[in-house]
This record gives C-alpha cells, sequence and structure tokens, in this order.
C-alpha cells in the first residue's frame, strides 16, 4: 500500500521518487533532505518508509535524539541503531546548585 503517496505535492513526490529509484540501482546515494519547519519532511519520510516495507524491503529510521524517533514509523535513537558506545563520565554531567 502507497501510504498517503496519491496526497504528496509535486515536490515531495519528486524528492520520494528520486530515493525510491536509488534504492538497488548502480546509483544509490546519500540523500540530505531539507527544508523550512512544517514543510512535509517527516510526512516524506514516513510515506517513503511505509511504501519501501511494502516492497518487503528494511528501513531503519534513526534520529539523533529520542523526541525525534517518536515521529518515525519504527523511530530509534541513532546510537542505538548503530549500537554506537557512548561513555557516560561523570564530567560530562551538569551540576547544578540550589
Ligand atoms: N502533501 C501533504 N498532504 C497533507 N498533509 C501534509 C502534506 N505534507 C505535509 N503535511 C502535513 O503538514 C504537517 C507538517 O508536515 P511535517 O511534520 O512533515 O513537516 P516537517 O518539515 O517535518 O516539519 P519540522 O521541520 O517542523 O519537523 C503535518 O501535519 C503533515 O501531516
Amino acid at each position: 500500500m502507497n501510504w498517503k503517496r496519491h496526497m504528496m505535492i509535486d515536490e515531495q513526490r519528486y524528492v520520494h521518487q528520486k530515493i525510491i529509484e536509488s534504492i538497488g540501482s548502480d546509483d544509490d546515494g546519500f540523500f540530505f533532505l531539507y527544508g523550512y519547519g512544517g514543510i512535509g519532511k517527516t510526512f516524506i519520510m514516513k510515506t517513503f518508509s511505509a511504501v519501501v516495507r511494502s516492497k518487503g524491503l528494511i528501513v531503519l529510521n534513526a534520529a539523533s535524539s529520542g523526541i525525534v524517533t517518536l515521529l518515525l514509523p519504527g523511530g530509534r535513537t541513532a546510537h542505538l541503531t548503530l549500537t554506537v558506545p557512548i561513555e557516560i563520565m561523570s564530567h560530562h554531567c551538569l551540576r547544578w546548585k540550589r
């Protein structure tokens, strides 16, 4: 099922199509999606995730913060997804005084 793909505006459809075409091709790539707040970046990612997963392929939605992971289907933090070791040292913590 192409989740909400029919709702995409032309620019969103163009971006979506470019990324879809790159999957499995010799011309695969690294895409950086940016734009004003509320312009539809998350909408593209959600639709993209649904379309790709409906083909039986794997999408790993990773974000830099836990809050952002809540916006993405199956989202997890990048350090959890990629098993990035984060060593927490006492001097990394803020100390609040009353
Ligand atoms: N083509 C569309 N049709 C209907 N609703 C859309 C469309 N594109 C985006 N939206 C809606 O517009 C709102 C903002 O979109 P979205 O959250 O994807 O923007 P964003 O670029 O990720 O924003 P931010 O940078 O603030 O996180 C959402 O409610 C989303 O569902």
